[in-house]
């Protein structure tokens, strides 16, 4: 059912302002936009003035009125009683030229349908009832009790509106023969119409803005019009009827504002709390007089001005007080009638949604993660006032579990996370497909690597790799993979660092649907990804003692379960790990489980430090030549010999990634095919320490001078190992806790020879 306020589904962006302003919660968010349930919503209008995307729009009657008009049959104007204050550019008169150029064949006056119900009202409130009367001209009113506080049905008063009345009054006089259109700053009045005990009085509500819009598709500019007087009845006091205390002052009520028993008030705040006082029997009044717009009838959303409450109130007043206006009340209306009839009935169309258990608020506040009284924090951005005021409109089916700002924060980083994982995944597999694999070097302890591959490549065995960042671990899990009985299977590669430890396991083992928040499906895990083939995971230290427990478990049975799952599955994986963390230590401080440890560490493959593997410094270099060649689109086929040195001189604590970025900069710098020492960051630069044999030498820039002194120092350290081992060079090493290779490597750098300081052959 859709009632008078409409939602343009394209235009809601979603944002809430209607649920955090509707005072009787009436809108329900679906996935694309939000709403308005109608056997719930007052037509207060709230919804359309706070969203500033205009998705919420009010039926527009002018089309309606405008096809009223251009039948045969006649179309009465009733302009409500806050017309002065939105028309007061124009004279009345004009007003009344300008609808009756639109087509309209009388034009009455709200405000003497006020009149008309003036006696009703009286009588009912001097029959001194037992319980408060509450007024019931404001549409919004009487919708906010028969909708919500059916308690108070029997506390209305059962007179109907001044708009009912006076369209009762016209069609009494003409019999059907005749369509009312009312005008009106009164959005209400459209949801009044509609209902069943006041119908066939008034044919349609016009805003003073769609009236507006009318005048200007006709072209009809008001204050060039000529006048013409009102129709109908001349309205006495009923003009001051729409501002605030003007209904006691039509209906003569002689108690005055201060005494209790008879209160007038308006705006939403106080007509909430004046209902639920009188429904909590806090306060015993006679007569409450309600309206729900501030300021009164003048403060209507169907406006079409901006004007303040107060500067509408003096127009009104102005208004009353001029006497200027003009009728010529059509004989007929003088006519006696039979009695009329103003009274009205009202019905409960309460709708009790469902309210949930506490167990069941719980629930929905733990999908939000609100465990802890604490984790409730009631920001209000979901439009609710509070966590558990949002749960309950969950369970009501109102509202979505993500509209909790926080809570959906949390999950966009969790999926930012995964996607990112996902990411890393999707570019290791493309490397794998199409990227190089070969190992490249022949130094003595590249050529220990490679043997090692080769000996375990083919096994079933768990293997753990070690050594610094970008010594190649990973390439080294890959040639395993490739050498061994599962080359035509898959190797899943997970770096262990990127995710939490929650995340990580349902990445690994997998998850079933609803095992937690967001997992709407079951989910594969990477080790039944990798089932028949191998898993890479690299930073293994990474992971919390929790997951060490699992990976254990998994090891040992060769069985994975699910997050969320009873039931365990089979997987035949073989496992590669890899850190550059010490995990000896990690056993020892307590960070690292011995037992997976032990687990792991069955075959370990070191990956020696570049600085320690210069021998193939040339060969990956023109490795990393080719490959950038074709990356950068350049043909770079030499590197010159400076370069290389300094290469050789630099401690490369980026290992072979650090040499990979580096050509790949040189590269990219260079204006030739050749790479140049000044392609290379400054640091290679100032290792070419031309003068490092010369004390003497006058000082140069500090880092110079500084690099000099190190050169002298190292040199002199070297000469006192030589001289302690007489010259026994692998002693030397031994003792300086270098090897044997980096020794010599030094010893050539400098100069010295270990024969030089051998007893007998100086
Ligand atoms: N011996 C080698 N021959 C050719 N390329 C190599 C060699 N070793 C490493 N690389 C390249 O160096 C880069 C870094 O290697 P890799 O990613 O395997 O190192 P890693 O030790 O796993 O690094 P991290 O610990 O940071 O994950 C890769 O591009 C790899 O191809």
């Amino acid at each position: 059912m859709t009632g008078p306020i409409k939602t343009v589904k394209e235009r809601c962006r979603k944002c809430y302002a209607c649920v955090r302003n509707c005072p009787v919660k009436a809108i329900k968010v679906k996935a694309n936009y939000a709403e308005v349930i109608y056997p719930r919503c007052i037509g207060c209008g709230k919804c359309i003035a706070v969203c500033t995307q205009k998705a919420k729009i009010i039926a527009d009657s002018s089309e309606e009125t405008r096809q009223f008009l251009a039948t045969a049959k006649k179309t009465v104007a009733v302009l409500g009683c806050s017309f002065p204050a939105f028309f007061h550019d124009a004279s009345p008169g004009q007003l009344v030229t300008g609808l009756k150029r639109l087509g309209f064949s009388e034009v009455h006056e709200g405000a003497s349908g006020v009149e008309l119900i003036s006696d009703s009202y009286m009588d009912q409130v001097e029959q001194s009832p037992d319980q408060p009367l509450i007024s019931t001209h404001c549409p919004t009113i009487v919708d906010l009790i028969e909708r919500h506080y059916p308690q108070m049905l029997k506390n209305l008063m059962t007179t109907v509106s001044p708009m009912i009345a006076i369209g009762r009054f016209i069609k009494a006089h003409h019999g059907d023969d005749v369509r009312v259109i009312y005008i009106s700053s009164c959005i209400a009045g459209k949801f009044e119409i509609a209902a069943e005990q006041v119908a066939g009085a008034i044919d349609g509500v016009l805003t003073y803005k769609e009236l507006s819009q009318m005048f200007r598709q006709q072209k009809l500019d008001l204050n060039r019009l000529g006048t013409t007087p009102f129709d109908g009845l001349e309205p006495q006091k009923g003009q001051l009827f729409p501002i605030t205390g003007g209904p006691f002052q039509v209906f003569d009520v002689k108690d005055d504002f201060f005494h209790p028993q008879f209160i007038s008030t308006e705006g939403e705040e106080n007509s909430l709390e004046i209902i639920r006082d009188l429904a909590a029997g806090r306060i015993q009044a006679r007569l409450v007089d309600i309206r729900f717009c501030n300021g009164g009838c003048i403060g209507g959303p169907g406006k079409n001005n901006r004007l303040t409450t107060f500067s509408k109130r003096t127009l009104i007043h102005q208004y009353f007080q001029s006497g200027s206006t003009t009728y010529k009340t059509n004989p007929r209306y003088q006519e006696p009638l039979p009695e009329l009839d103003l009274t009205r009935t009202f019905r409960n169309k309460h709708k009790r949604l469902d309210l949930p258990s506490g167990d069941s608020i719980r629930k929905i506040l733990q999908q939000t993660n609100k465990v802890r009284e604490q984790d409730e924090l009631d920001c209000g951005a979901c439009g609710y006032a509070t966590c558990r005021e949002h749960a309950i409109a969950v369970y009501q089916g109102l509202a979505d579990i993500e509209m909790c700002l926080p809570y959906s924060l949390q999950r966009l980083e969790e999926d930012r996370v995964i996607l990112a994982q996902k990411y890393e995944l999707a570019k290791h597999a493309l490397s794998q497909e199409f990227g190089e694999v070969e190992i490249v070097g022949k130094d003595p302890h590249t050529i220990e690597v490679l043997n090692l591959i080769r000996q375990v490549g083919p096994t079933p065995t768990t293997v753990l790799i070690r050594g610094e960042s970008g010594t190649g671990k990973e390439l080294t899990a890959r040639a395993i993979h490739q050498m061994s009985q599962r080359a035509d299977k898959t190797l899943v590669t997970l770096n262990c660092t990127t995710l939490t430890d929650s995340l990580l396991e349902s990445e690994l083992f997998g998850h079933k649907k609803g095992a937690f928040t967001g997992a709407l499906t079951d989910k594969r895990g990477l080790f039944e990804a990798a089932n028949g083939g191998t898993i890479f995971l690299d930073e293994i230290g990474d992971i919390t003692p929790k997951l060490q427990a699992e990976l254990l478990r998994v090891l040992d049975s060769g069985e994975i379960r699910p997050v969320g799952g009873n039931s365990s599955r089979q997987v035949d994986v073989r496992l590669i790990a890899a850190t550059n963390k010490n995990l000896e230590q990690g056993v020892t401080d307590g960070w690292f489980r011995e037992d997976l440890f032990y687990r792991l560490n069955v075959f370990s493959i070191t990956m020696p430090p570049l600085r320690s593997r210069l021998g193939s410094l040339e060969a990956l270099v023109e490795q990393f030549l080719r490959s950038t060649s074709k990356r950068v689109n350049k043909t770079i086929d030499s590197i010159d010999r400076r370069a290389i040195e300094a290469m050789r001189n630099y401690q490369w604590p980026g290992n072979i990634r650090e040499l990979q970025n580096i050509i790949e900069r040189a590269a990219v710098l260079t204006q030739d095919n050749c790479i140049h020492l000044e392609n290379l960051p400054v640091v290679f630069t100032e290792l070419i320490a031309k003068h490092h044999d010369d004390p003497d030498q006058p000082l140069t820039s500090f880092r110079d001078s500084l690099d000099r002194q190190l050169q002298l120092i190292e040199k002199g350290l070297l000469k006192s190992y030589l001289e302690q081992t007489q010259g026994n060079v692998s002693e030397a090493a031994r003792r300086a806790q270098l090897p044997r290779r980096s020794m010599y490597r030094l010893l050539e750098r400098h100069n010295l020879s270990g024969e030089d300081y051998r007893p007998g052959e100086k």
